[in-house]
């Protein structure tokens, strides 16, 4: 992975002094003196010296740069060259007598500024407000009592439970540990478990990688527990350390490379263009100071500055109509992604199924019911500390049992390649190890089975496939089952290792139940008649899986399971993938292994998982689903986070995604193809004209009505036939229709100038009013033209952008004839020149719809939709 490989690289921090400290590693003082100085107990801070720390270190965010306060910011929007001259060269204007265009020019540009901000920061207020509505928590002790707080309000001294599954929240130490594992890949690049213990360390550790005593932000449990006291938090960490690195190496996705490279061609086109219309302007003589704010009012309205702007909001408010439809956006770019996506994979539990899991058998290896073999299974599931499974749920919620007769010395915890655990624990019957997980291999790691009360038997060839066929039948009646096994070992055995799990003997099959979920199915087809193809990837075995999708009616085309899989190249599994839509007894790596190979395909690939083994397989994803009530380590992987595990919300999430991107893009045509061509003619005017088209004050008003009309667009509806496929951006798509509608514009806007030249006969004044009255009606009405491939009036638009558009436009035509008018330099049109607007801007309009017909047809047939 990249990220893990440039945090390996970079591995800073190493050294770094703890915040707590003398300058000596918080890993390497003895842990009375690390207490003493962080003014610690082991019972947790008190809730109001959490909050006085949390005053004096600031939250315990890593990743965020201190905030800047609103007044900088948008003073810093000030800071843009072109505004800053711009204000200057008025002033200049204002000292030579004009200070009524001074005024109004600072009012205006002020205005726009304004409006620009408020979007901006309410765009970024809602993004943050749902990103912190499913942020991380933690176990804290505080007041003497365990509480849920969110991570980043824990501080030093804090002391906080973790379990498996959780992601590190803070650098800190171990008070307790037991059965400790964590992975430190986003550390070291290494995946393997690191098992962790508490105590001060024999020799001093250089760096955190060999602090073993210690827990690093970030970094994740996988198995195990541990008790841990805060040291170090937010950009002191370890992981603080790394931030800037982190930053610097995420690589930008294919819509900011969009983005800045369609601002880059805009920003090639501005200069051209500001230069070309100062040179004439100052080669026939024309006042130089009007002739430069004229060419800054053009070039503010032309600047590809504001695009990312535009986009972050368009984005925030489709985040923000997504987390109505329940599902909350992590990443905005992800939006995108989602709009784009063609394949989702899926786990089983949870979304095919309830996971409301329940045991409702325990047999032995004849098939009969056998409380021996729930209570081995009770005893497995009470003692094993790692990943809880909602299996281990069931299991305790069956029944009580009485532990107090027994005590648990070891254990080899759960993993998801193994799939099993067992633990090792002492009580009536000596010492014993209990072996529970996946019945194919708990039976293959056995010699014998019982076969009743105090009959224990060889497991031959005869019995091994008596229990085998047992276990199929139980999966193809959709039952999921695990195998449960013991071993008694003698009292020189204190501690437990894979190895161990051997020479068995089979005890019997727990049995669950874990319904399918009915409105799966309807989920599952609403997404493939929306053109997403849907793969399970699932750890449980093929028979149970094949029984759930009979249930919901869901075909299969074709199994891989986990052991093929393993043999496989990858060349073979890419030719397979396209007829294949299930893959049982998957590990971790080869869930992930799977999506890399179906994004090879060249699919936008999805993966919808909860847990701590979907998290390998979130990352990989174009677009990592989960749930508010996952693994921290899957909800921290994944983009997209569903506050109800349910396909439904994933479909609905698809369609507003898509409609976001959509909305996205006609911002983009809009402002290209008819902003960019009224500009342009501006400067073809400057060459003819004998004074400016129009007054840099009018171009800026211009400019701030043009962009209260796009108010309405991010709300705009979408055709149904735009929504129906996956859409991707396509910048190509929208440099051509620039190229071919801006000429358009530009061409009708020059009829227009003979028109008012010839046939009004108008002078500076009258022709600059014309103008501006014709060029905003253009403008703002064209996006009732481009907002659809089809025919305008058969595609209804929101109710707000057409009001806006209409009400600007029309507000444009009547401010000449009012008193404001006359500040802004207009004069009243005669009332032929209403005539000539309301044939002008219909034709206009007729002219652009018959192009952007020709050009879908001609240019860009299937442009838009993926293949
Ligand atoms: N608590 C447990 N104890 C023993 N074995 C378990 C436990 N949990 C899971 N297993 C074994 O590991 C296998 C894989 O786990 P699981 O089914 O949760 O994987 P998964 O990929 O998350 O599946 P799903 O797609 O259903 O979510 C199980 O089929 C089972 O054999
Ligand atoms: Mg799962």
């Amino acid at each position: 992975m990249t990220l893990s490989a440039s945090l390996h690289a970079a591995r800073p921090g190493g050294g770094k002094p703890s915040s707590s400290g003398d300058g000596e590693a918080f890993w390497n003082r003895p842990l009375a003196a690390l207490m003493e100085g962080l003014g610690a107990t082991s019972r947790g801070l008190t809730s109001a010296e959490a909050e006085a720390r949390l005053e004096r270190f600031g939250p315990n965010d890593a990743l965020s740069r201190p905030a800047r306060s609103l007044w900088l910011r948008f003073l810093a929007r000030f800071g843009n060259p072109l505004i800053l001259i711009l204000l200057f060269a008025s002033a200049l204007s204002a000292a030579s007598g004009e200070t009524l265009s001074f005024v109004l020019v600072v009012t205006i540009v002020l205005m726009s500024v304004v409006l620009d901000f408020v979007q901006e920061v309410r765009a970024e207020g809602a993004v943050e407000a749902l990103r912190r509505s499913v942020a991380l928590t933690a176990k804290v002790l505080r007041d003497g009592t365990e509480a849920v707080q969110p991570v980043d309000r824990l501080v030093p001294g804090d002391v906080v439970r973790l379990a498996a599954g959780d992601v590190v929240p803070a650098d800190g130490r171990l008070l307790e540990a037991h059965d400790l594992f964590v992975n430190q890949a986003l550390l070291t690049g290494e995946p393997y478990p690191v098992a962790k213990q508490a105590g001060d360390l024999a020799v001093p550790a250089p760096d955190p990688t060999a602090a073993l005593n210690a827990l690093f932000m970030g970094t994740s449990v996988i198995s195990g527990t541990g008790l841990v006291l805060v040291c170090r938090t937010g950009r002191d960490t370890a992981l603080g350390g790394l931030a800037g690195a982190l930053a610097a190496q995420r690589p930008p996705d294919a819509f900011e490379i969009g983005i800045r490279r369609f601002g880059f061609l805009m920003l090639r086109l501005t200069v051209f263009l500001v230069l070309f219309v100062l040179v004439v302007n100052v080669l026939f003589d024309r006042p130089w100071l009007e002739s430069l704010m004229f060419a800054l009012a053009l070039a503010v309205g032309l600047t590809p500055e504001l695009l990312p702007m535009v986009v972050t909001v368009t984005l925030a408010g489709g985040a923000r109509r997504m987390a109505r439809r329940r599902v909350i956006v992590k990443r905005l770019a992800a939006i995108h992604d989602l709009g784009a996506m063609d394949v989702l994979c899926t786990d089983k539990t949870g979304t095919l199924t309830e996971a409301r899991i329940r045991l409702v058998r325990h047999l032995d290896a004849r098939g009969e019911e056998s409380e021996r073999v729930f209570r081995l299974a009770y005893l497995n599931s009470a003692f094993e500390s790692g990943i809880r499974s909602p299996l281990d749920e069931a299991v305790l919620e069956h029944g009580q049992m009485d532990l107090s007769g027994w005590r648990k010395l070891d254990e080899v915890p759960f993993d998801f390649e193994r799939r099993r655990v067992s633990v090792l624990i002492e009580g009536e019957e000596g010492r014993l190890l209990i072996v529970k997980g996946a019945p194919e291999d708990v039976i293959r790691l056995s010699s014998r089975y019982e076969a009743g009360p105090g009959s224990v038997l060889p497991l031959d060839g005869g019995a091994h496939r008596m229990l085998l066929e047992q276990f199929e039948r139980l999966g193809e009646e959709g039952f999921r089952v695990l195998g449960i096994a013991s071993r008694s070992v003698g009292p020189e055995h204190g501690t437990a290792h894979v190895p161990d799990e051997s020479e068995l003997v089979f005890a019997g099959f727990a049995v669950f139940l874990d319904p399918p979920k009915a409105d799966a199915a309807a989920a599952i087809e609403a997404l493939a008649a929306s053109g997403v193809a849907v793969k399970i990837l699932t750890g449980d075995n093929e028979r149970v899986t094949r029984h759930v999708c009979g249930e919901l009616g869901v075909s299969v085309l074709g199994v891989i399971t986990g052991e093929e899989l393993a043999r496989m190249s990858d060349e073979a599994l890419f030719a397979r993938l396209p007829a294949v839509n299930l893959f049982c007894r998957v590990t971790p790596q080869q869930k992930r292994r799977v999506l890399l190979a179906l994004k090879r395909r060249g699919h936008v690939a999805g993966f919808l998982g909860d847990g701590i083994n979907d998290a390998s397989a979130l990352h990989a994803a174009d677009v990592g689903i989960s749930v508010d009530s996952a693994a921290d380590v899957a909800k921290q992987a994944a983009d997209l986070v569903l506050l109800a595990h349910d396909l439904g919300v994933v479909h609905a999430g698809i369609l507003e995604g898509r409609r976001t991107v959509e909305n996205v893009t006609k911002y983009i045509l809009m402002g290209s193809s008819s902003n960019f061509g009224n500009m342009f003619s501006m400067a073809g005017a400057a060459l003819f004209l004998p004074f400016l088209p129009m007054l840099p004050i009018q171009v800026l008003l211009n400019n701030l009505l043009y962009d209260g009309s796009e108010l309405g667009v991010p709300l705009d509806r979408v055709d149904a036939e735009a929504l129906a496929r996956p859409v991707r951006w396509d910048f190509r798509l929208i440099e051509r229709f620039m190229l071919v509608l801006g000429p358009v514009s530009s061409l009708f806007d020059f009829l227009t100038f003979a028109a008012l030249w010839w046939l009004f006969g108008a002078g500076e004044t009258l022709f600059q009013t014309g103008w501006f009255v014709e060029s905003l009606a253009t403008q703002v009405l064209v996006i009732l033209v481009i907002r659809t491939r089809g025919a305008p009036w058969r595609s209804r638009p929101h109710g707000l952008l057409l009001g806006l558009s209409l009400g600007i436009a029309a507000f444009g035509a009547v401010l000449p004839l009012t008193p404001l008018g006359g500040l802004f330099g207009f004069v009243p049109p005669p009332p032929r020149f209403y005539l000539f607007l309301a044939a002008a801007v219909p034709a206009y309009l007729a002219l652009v719809e018959a192009v952007k017909r020709w050009f879908y047809r001609r240019l860009a047939p299937a442009a838009g939709t993926t293949a």
